[in-house]
């Protein structure tokens, strides 16, 4: 099929994407005209903390599935078969721990921003480069996420590039800004809706052209696209089962344990219990999100293994073959290929417009609170909006940058949460694990971690193969011993780099992993060669008894000496100390209304202002 037909999009699907685009509008004004109307940063920010579980954990599933899931996935898949759909595996930990013991901690403290934590635990200072940090790792995930569905569709449809990305992020701007939190959510649940439905119809219809089920299962399985378990423990691989299912679970605990804008949804959750229902929810949600994209992938590569393609796809990259494949699917059938368009910035909306109110968030909270206590609700919320549109605009900016980046834009994205999002895991981990952590060795760790990670990222760009070459044309019947051996050779042992090489050959789905535990090393380190912090000087319920829960097998008292965070020489003195109470300086035990009053003294005072203002 000539390229020229895929030009033309028919009135309906226009119409449908427009409608998509309409609705969200709709949602975001109704949200800015009903309720309390955006009049407090207690709404525009986090929803009134009313929401219930099903909204947050489908907005919490589309904050990141973005267009960068619905075109790198199958792209993965067609290119190197369903190796990749083993990061399902660690959707289990990666959710549970989130649940039991990020969200724990994090609703308890009744905070806004995730970041706030970390000056309860630390210090203001740890707190400000945990932000930045944050704003850093989510300006350039934007830039992706609205360069990728423009970009993927002007490439092959010539669909206008720039005009899209304006409308775009114009459209998702309006929304977010007028009806915060509660219209993104909402809008999420929408867009998450379409998203389904938008690759169901793909794979439904790419299904039946390729002549049924059977078909297709029997041109992947001959074309070696079923991927079995690889248990290679070669850390250089790019894709295997530890890579994914073990690296992959650092990688969920950086996006749905710390980042903001899933602690954001979990905290506008009315209860706690709600919250952690809403994380159980998102499992079979992201399962869903998962086997749709790589059975899209299969039913692409089904398709075009039949004969060979190469003349007509010429140098597409594989990112760009999923919509030409598409396109070429829906052909003909009028709305649905509006439907796909429609998904895809359903994909990239609800991505973009979490991103905008995170960062909106903890700009306010992390950024502006601190420093203008006195500033007004109404004034704070029209300073919020404004921060939610200019980071509209700057994403924008960012779209451009990606222009240049050249990988995957699926490796672009998990390489961004690996090298920015790693290291803010370790942070949290830290502080949630290691009361001995102080604020120096928290702002060294990850100085160090950051430092680490930009090394390896540069090094891996510098070093990389040709990874962008074209992926080779597939043959599922004839000849695929030409691919197969094609593939035995790039993964020979002969191209094995030794050294340095091999260091910046490590797999990216290893950066968060690595990078967490980066900045735990030297945070401890620094930590205790700079005067570790004594149990009794951290705030109470900014520490997760990990070792209190791994070593439970350990009889109560080996497990107070071991679990007792003061240096052993005092260890015999807080012995004494039932670990439960605390007590004041002249040993008597603070009486429940004395411990509340206790917490609010040690809270800073913005909290306190906080505490009284909800
Ligand atoms: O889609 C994106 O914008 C980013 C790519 C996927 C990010 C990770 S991968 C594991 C988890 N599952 C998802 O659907 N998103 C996150
Ligand atoms: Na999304």
């Amino acid at each position: 099929m000539d390229r020229s037909d895929l030009k033309h999009f028919e009135v309906a699907d226009y119409v449908i994407f427009a409608v998509l685009l309409a609705a969200s509008m709709g949602i975001g004004l109704y949200y800015a005209l009903s309720g309390g109307r955006q009049r407090t940063t207690q709404e525009f920010l986090m929803a009134d903390r009313s929401m219930r579980s099903l909204p947050v954990s489908l907005s919490l599933i589309a904050s990141f599935q973005s267009a960068v899931a619905i075109i790198g996935v199958p792209a993965e898949i067609y290119a190197h078969g369903t190796q990749y759909w083993f990061i399902g595996c660690a959707y289990i930990l990666g959710l549970l721990i989130p649940a039991h013991v990020f969200i724990p901690v994090l609703y308890r403290l009744r905070i806004s921003s995730a970041y706030q934590y970390l000056e309860l635990r630390f210090s203001k200072a740890v707190r400000i480069c945990g932000t930045l940090t944050f704003i850093f790792q989510m300006v350039v995930y934007m830039g992706v996420c609205v360069y990728t569905p423009a970009f993927a569709l002007n490439a092959v449809t010539g669909f206008e590039l720039w005009g899209t990305v304006l409308a775009t992020g114009l459209v998702c701007t309006v929304y977010t800004t007028m009806g915060g939190l509660k219209a993104v959510i909402w809008t999420d649940v929408f867009q998450t809706v379409v998203m389904f439905a938008g690759q169901l119809a793909v794979i439904v219809v790419g299904v039946q052209r390729t002549g049924g089920v059977s078909v297709v299962w029997k041109n992947v399985w001959e074309g070696d696209r079923i991927s079995g378990l690889n248990l290679n423990p070669d850390p250089t691989e790019r894709h295997t089962f530890w890579t994914l299912g073990v690296g992959g679970v650092f990688l969920m605990l950086s996006l749905y344990g710390v980042n903001q804008a899933q602690v954001q949804r979990y905290l506008s959750a009315r209860t706690e219990k709600e919250a952690i229902r809403s994380c159980y929810m998102v499992f079979p949600s992201l399962q869903l999100a998962l086997a749709l994209s790589c059975v899209m992938g299969l039913v692409m590569y089904a398709w075009y293994c039949r004969e060979d393609h190469s003349a007509e796809l010429g140098s597409f990259s594989s990112d760009a073959m999923v919509i030409y494949f598409v396109m070429t699917m829906l052909q003909g059938m009028p709305g649905l290929r509006g439907l796909f368009v429609a998904c895809l910035f359903s994909a990239a909306l609800s991505t973009i417009s979490s991103a905008f109110n995170s960062l909106a968030t903890v700009t306010m909270e992390d950024l502006i609170k601190p420093y203008f206590p006195t500033m007004t609700e109404a004034r704070a919320t029209l300073l919020s909006k404004a921060l939610a549109s200019s980071y509209g605009l700057l994403c924008l900016a960012m779209a451009y940058l990606t222009h240049l980046m050249g990988d995957s834009v699926l490796q672009v994205a998990l390489k961004i949460f690996g090298m920015v999002g790693g290291p803010i895991l370790g942070l949290f981990c830290l502080g949630m694990f290691f009361p001995w952590a102080n604020s120096i060795g928290a702002v060294s760790g990850l100085g160090a971690g950051l430092a680490v990670s930009l090394w390896i990222g540069i090094g891996s760009i510098v070093t990389r193969k040709s990874s962008m070459r074209p992926p080779p044309p597939p043959h599922c019947h004839a000849a695929n011993m030409t691919f197969v051996i094609q593939t035995a050779l790039s993964n020979s042992t002969l191209s094995r780099p030794s050294g340095l090489r091999r260091f910046y050959s490590l797999s990216y789905m290893w950066y968060s992993a690595f990078n967490c535990f980066t900045v735990i090393l030297i945070g401890l380190i620094i930590s205790f060669l700079t005067g570790p912090m004594k149990e009794e000087d951290v705030t109470p319920g900014t520490i997760y008894p990990l070792l209190g829960k791994l070593l439970c097998f350990l009889p109560e008292r080996l497990k107070k000496k071991l679990c007792c965070v003061t240096p052993l020489g005092q260890t015999l003195a807080a012995a004494q100390r039932s670990p439960q109470q605390h007590k004041d300086s002249n040993g008597q035990a603070f009486t429940e209304q004395e411990e509340e009053e206790e917490t609010e003294r040690f809270l800073p005072a913005p909290f306190v202002e906080y505490e009284t203002a909800v």
